[in-house]
Order: structure tokens, then sequence, then C-alpha cells
């Protein structure tokens, strides 16, 4: 941006100085004071692109790596593979498979000028905030939170009863279950999506941003020239003055329950002098509760019901393990839902096979350089860990390509190496909503699977799931078309006999 600002500007000046100029002169000027600068200016840019062009297929300190040509050259080509048809953790696993485990490859920076906790680059200011976030999901707080994931669960298994027998798309229903208890927790109110089956306004806004961080976010210098045009950030602009009513709400009216927005709020009030920033960073925590805890949530769970409409004698097992834990009339229970292993094995499965963040994330090197293995990797470069890629290594996971939750219990030989496996990140900058993630998941699993048997709606389903997938940095789920029926559990049977 400043590049072209600066160039915009000496073009400007140039013309204006070169046409006063041109009126003092006692002679005419055979040339156009505007074309001439146009003509300078135009051959100062192309010479720049060249020699960056000459400078990164030649002499690029990052050249020794292997990889495409073209990749060398420009983000373009990253960018190219990502808009084929967002599935770009494909086509970094192809990548891998052709050049090795290294191939080349800054994105923190793309919503400023609000910086999120998890978009801070600057350690002291996460690492600050980051205390209040861990206090959001401390234990006491996540009990606060567990009605409302419980009340949302309901309304999504009501929906379900409903709808028995006939063509149900889970996917849907489970992005509006994310985002209905997201909403909850971040704004202190509820989307109302389980309850009208419409899609409410900031879920649509969210998908659509999140289908532009999966086309551009190798280029993001786009992101602040995208914001700068009122015509192509219409919507955006609405978004945040929304965001802004949200907040000025909050600051007025306390939640009775604290939700995880409070936590925040109260830290930002504890501010000295919160500068213009700290309010800007406010609205855009309050915005990363809503967008973190959703998409990621939603698409986990659409994978496993995925995977379990595929895998019968899995799904049969896990609904047995339900069974056992909490016979009938007993109510579902958070604590003991963490403890079941096999629901939890079927969870790290679908973690493994279909990670929320399937091309990885970015970090950059110390600018002494670092080694990764036995590859010297230079000083301020931006590498990436390709979770899809890595999880279905077989170098990794034996028979990486296959749903076998036992390799998390009684086949731990199915595993070459925990070590890789990271899906909710690693270190200080690893998920704070772990725990509320997986108690969404497993809560609504074992609500479902409880009362439910799951199929899938029509022949060719599964694949056509598969090729829907998209990487808009988190995954999305396509539709997911599914049929529930009610189960005839053993113990009912024995009941009435
Ligand atoms: C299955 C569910 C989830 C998965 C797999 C997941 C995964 C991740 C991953 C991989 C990161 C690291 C991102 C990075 O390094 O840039 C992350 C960060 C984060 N996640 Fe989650 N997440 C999930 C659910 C949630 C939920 C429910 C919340 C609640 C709001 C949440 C809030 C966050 C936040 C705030 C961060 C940024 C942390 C920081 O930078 O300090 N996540 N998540």
């Amino acid at each position: 941006m400043k590049i072209i600002r600066l160039f915009f500007a000496l073009f400007v000046s140039l013309a204006i100085g070169l046409e006063v100029l041109s009126h003092f002169l006692p002679f005419r000027l055979s040339w156009n004071p505007f074309v001439f600068s146009l003509g300078l200016v135009g051959s100062m840019v192309l010479g720049l692109f060249a020699s960056i062009t000459v400078y990164r297929a030649s002499f690029h300190r990052l050249n020794r790596f292997p990889g495409p040509f073209a990749a060398r050259l420009s983000n373009l080509y990253i960018t190219r593979l990502s808009a084929k048809n967002l599935q770009l953790y494909r086509e970094i696993q192809r990548l891998h498979h052709t050049y090795g485990d290294v191939v080349r490859g800054p994105w923190y920076n793309i919503e400023q000028p609000a910086i999120s906790v998890h978009m801070t680059r600057n350690k002291d200011d996460h690492s600050r905030r980051r205390k209040t976030w861990e206090k959001a999901f401390s234990t006491k707080a996540l009990r606060d939170y567990e009605p409302r994931v419980k009340k949302n669960a309901g309304l999504l298994l009501q929906r379900i009863e409903e709808t028995q027998g006939m063509p149900f798309d889970v996917s849907k229903w489970f992005n509006f279950y994310s985002f209905d208890v997201m909403g909850d927790l971040a704004f202190g109110e509820n989307f109302d999506m389980l309850s009208s089956g419409q899609e409410h306004g900031f879920m649509k806004l969210i998908h659509k941003h999140m289908v532009a961080v999966g086309y551009f976010s190798h280029l993001i210098w786009t992101f602040p020239l995208f914001r700068a045009l009122p015509v192509l950030n219409r919507e955006g602009m609405e978004f945040q003055d929304w965001l802004v009513k949200k907040v000025q709400h909050r600051e007025k009216s306390n939640p009775n329950v604290p939700d995880v927005f409070s936590w925040l709020l109260s830290d930002f009030r504890s501010l000295e002098k919160p500068s213009r920033q700290d309010r800007l960073n406010l609205q855009a925590d309050m915005q990363l509760i809503a967008v973190a805890g959703s998409d990621t949530t939603a698409t986990t769970l659409s994978c496993l019901f995925f995977l379990l409409a595929t895998d019968k004698p899995a799904c049969v097992k896990l609904q047995e393990e339900i069974d056992i834990v909490f016979p009938k009339p007993a109510q579902l229970d958070v604590s003991k839902l963490s403890k079941m292993t096999y629901l939890q094995a079927c969870i790290n499965e679908t973690l493994r096979l279909f990670p929320p963040v399937p091309s990885g994330l970015q970090r950059m090197t110390p600018s002494e350089g670092i080694f990764i293995g036995e590859r010297f990797i230079p000083g301020d470069t931006i590498v990436t860990i390709p979770s899809y890629a890595q999880y279905r290594d077989e170098r990794f996971f034996a028979l990486p390509d296959s749903f076998i939750p036992e390799r998390w219990t009684a086949k731990p030989e199915l595993i070459k190496d925990i070590s890789v496996y990271v899906p909710f990140g690693i270190g200080k900058y690893a998920c704070v909503g772990k725990q509320l993630g997986l108690m969404e998941v497993r809560l609504v699993a074992s609500t479902i699977l409880r009362q439910f048997d799951v199929d899938f709606s029509q022949d060719g389903a599964a694949p056509s799931f598969l090729s829907g997938l998209r990487d808009r940095f988190t995954f999305s789920a396509p539709s997911l078309g599914v049929v529930f029926t009610a189960r005839k559990r053993q113990q009912d049977v024995v009941g009435e006999n």
C-alpha cells in the first residue's frame, strides 16, 4: 500500500510541477506533462517489478528449497491454487508429494486497524490480553456457559425430532447451533437460528468474509485495499457499525450470568486511559469470540457425522458407550462426557482427517534463523505447518486416510508419531477455547446419537460432501443430507418385554 501511495504521490507532484513550470518557460514544451509523468513513473514501476522478479527468480535466499518455479516469483501462484476451487489443503498435499517436506510458501495483519488477540503480532500485547481470555475459559467460567450450550443442543434435538425420517441438512443445522451458542457468549444475545430456521445476517457476513480470506490470504496487501474502497466494503462497514453498537450496548447493560465478552469488557474497563486502538481491539475481540468458535465447531460436527454415517460399526460402538455412561433417564453430564474414551477417539480421528485449519497457520522464524529437523531455515521467514497433509502422511499415521477411532484406544500402534498432531495448536498461541469447543461437540453428538441412528439421505452424499469441502482458512462443510431415525436401544427393548 505504501509503495502504491508513494508512486501515486510522485506522479501527481511531477505532473503538477511540470504543468506549472511549463507556464514560466520561454518556449513551448513539445510533450504533455501528464503523459510524460505517467511514462516516467510507469517505467519506474516496471523497472522495480522487473528487478524484484529477477531477484526472486535467481538470488532469493530461499531458492535452494524445492518447489514450483512460479511460486518463487509471486504469491499469485498460491492464490491461483487457492482460487481453483478453494481446496488449498489438497494442493499443498500434492506439492509435498512432488517436492518433499519443505516447500516455499504474513497473514496476521489482515484485520488491521482492529487487532484481535488472535491477530496481534506483539508478544507483550498478546500475553497481557491472553491472560483475560484464559480467565474467560476457566473451569468456573465454562460451568456458567454450560446451560447455554445445553439449551441450544436441546433446540437442535427438538428440530431433529420434528423432522426424523426425512432428509435433513445436518451441516446447516450444526452451523446454526454453533453460531447461536457463540452469539449467546459473545453478544449476550442468541441469533435464534435454531428456533427460526433462518440464517442470521452475521453468519452470512462472516461466511462471505471467510471466502475472501480463503482466496486472498496469501496476498495480504489486498485486504487494506478492499477496506479502503467503500464500493467493495459496504457490507463490512455496516458490520463494523453493528459491532460498535453491540459493544456500546454491552457497556451499558451487563448480563445476569457472565459470558465470554464480560471478561474482556472488565479488562478494558480496568485500563487507565483506553486509547482508540484499545477500543478497536475490544470490538475485534468481540467479533473473534463468535468467529473462532463457530465454523471450527460446526465443521468438526459435520465431519464427525459424515464419518459415523460412513462407518456404521463405529457409530454403534459410540452409541453403546453413551448408553453405558448415561443409562436412561440420566441427564447428560459434561464432566462424564469428557471421560468417554471412544467419543474422544472419534473426535480425535475427525480432527485428524479434517483439521479445522487444514492448510495450517503461519509462523515467522527468529531473525537468527532456526533448524527445523535437520534443515536450517533463514531468519524472518514465514513457515506453515500444513495440518491436512501432515495428518494424512503415513510416516506419522498408519492407514492415514482411514477413519479408525481405535488408533486412539486399543490400537496405539497405528499412531507412529503423536507429536505431529496438534489440531488446537500448541504453545502460547494455542486455542484458548478448546474446552468449550470440545464441550459443544461432545454434548451435541451424544444428545443426538443417544436417541437417533444416522444414515445418508441419498446415494452419492458421501463423495459430494468430500468434493464440496472448502478451505476458507477454516474448513467449511457443504450440505450433508442425512436421515435420523429413532433408535431402539437394547435397554428399551428389554424394558418393553
Ligand atoms: C473444534 C473446535 C476448535 C478448533 C479445532 C480450534 C482450533 C484452533 C487453532 C488451531 C488455533 C490456533 C490459531 C493460530 O495459531 O493462529 C485456535 C486459536 C484460537 N481459538 Fe480455537 N478452535 C476451536 C474452537 C474454539 C472455540 C469454541 C473458541 C471460543 C471462542 C475458540 C477461540 C480461539 C481463540 C480466541 C484463539 C486465538 C488464541 C490466541 O491467539 O491466543 N476456538 N483455535
